[in-house]
């Protein structure tokens, strides 16, 4: 590889604005080095759950007992894998996204006969600092600072489809690299679902902004623990959460926010007794735009606020979808004639 391939696989790594697309592009510009080389690629196909499979490999060798043993570390979630391993008989190398190592590529050293094989290793472990480092840039630039979770551009990007497309690799020669959908496909189901505090302005009253930032971040780990890694979590404004819950069922979708209600509910919080939330959500019809799925999620949050608060609120509960379908659903089924 000279030095202008190297600076455009450098480039094409630093241009990339979605974690999806950088993936792909680090995929695309690592395997063809890796191709004269002994490897085995593993990836944690669910992010947070750490679930490492072994998805690429350009030898029949089997993983040596260390291998192994580092691969169930990782899952266990117990391997510090901020560092490279550079081992007697293998290279480790470790691409971590600030919070969760998303996979590990292992490089048997028997390979590295020639000199042209010992001068990949830099190559790749610069590339591999330029992914791990634009993983990072990518991470505080989608993720809201006190609680970690996704902006609202993501959220919004995400019912968009744009950052969320499927990826796969057809375009090298070498293994051939399938990620997971991780996201919402164009003709996936999923509800809109917004989560807001109630009386939150009089917790900060009485315990301060400290207490009040407490069980943001508290409210944010019970929605990371209850809702599945596939679904989308979004610190939305203040004390308002938002979350994309794939399901195509409203009745699916409104047992999990009464799951989640509850977990809510009895929770312990920092001098708080008691704290409730309003929910309100509604499923999304194929040709509504992100801003009115967001409206419709709204809506029904407000009914619930005017209502009482401490309840989930349906959108169809108080509007019929059959007469509110969306245009090109309606023009679709021959309901409206254009001329
Ligand atoms: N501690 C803390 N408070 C915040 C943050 N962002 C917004 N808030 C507070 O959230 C409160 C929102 O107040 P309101 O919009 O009146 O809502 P509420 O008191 O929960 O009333 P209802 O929604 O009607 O139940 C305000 O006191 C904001 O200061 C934050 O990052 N940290």
């Amino acid at each position: 590889m000279n030095w202008q391939s190297i600076h455009k696989a450098i480039s094409s790594l630093t241009k990339q604005t979605s974690v999806i697309g950088l993936n792909e592009a680090a995929f695309k510009v690592i395997s063809p080095l890796l191709d004269s080389l002994n490897y085995r690629l593993y990836y944690n196909y669910h992010g947070r759950s750490n679930q490492f499979q072994l998805i690429a490999q350009n030898s029949d060798a089997k993983p040596c007992d260390k291998e192994v043993k580092l691969i169930d570390e990782l899952t266990d979630g117990k391997c510090h894998y901020g560092q490279y391993l550079d081992d007697d008989s293998q290279h480790y190398f470790f691409i971590t996204n600030n919070q969760y190592c998303i996979c590990l590529i292992v490089i048997d050293n028997q390979t590295l006969a020639s000199d042209k094989q010992t001068s990949i290793l830099p190559i790749i472990n610069t590339l591999i600092e330029v992914w791990c480092n634009q993983l990072e840039l990518l991470f505080y630039f989608q993720r809201d600072v006190l609680t970690g979770l996704f902006n609202p551009n993501v959220f919004v990007e995400a019912i968009n489809h744009t950052s969320f497309e499927q990826v796969s690799d057809t375009s090298h020669t070498g293994p051939r690299i399938a990620l997971e959908r991780r996201g919402m496909a164009a003709k996936d189901c999923y509800a809109v679902a917004l989560i807001n505090i109630d009386n939150f302005a009089e917790v900060n009253e009485r315990f301060g902004h400290t207490i009040g930032d407490e069980i943001l971040i508290k409210l944010a780990h019970i929605l990371q623990t209850s809702f599945r890694s596939s679904d989308l979590l979004c610190r939305y404004t203040g004390e308002e959460f938002a979350v994309l819950v794939q399901s195509p069922y409203e009745h699916t979708v409104q047992l999990i926010l009464e799951r989640l209600m509850e977990q809510i509910r009895t929770a312990h919080y920092p001098k708080v007794d008691n704290l409730t939330v309003t929910m309100g959500y509604t499923i999304a019809l194929d040709g509504l735009l992100a801003s009115e799925l967001i409206d419709r999620a709204r809506l029904s949050l407000q009914k619930g606020k005017a209502e009482g608060k401490d309840q989930i609120v349906a959108y169809s509960s108080f509007n019929d979808e059959e007469t509110d379908k969306p245009f090109n659903q309606s023009l679709e089924i021959g309901e409206i004639e254009l001329f």
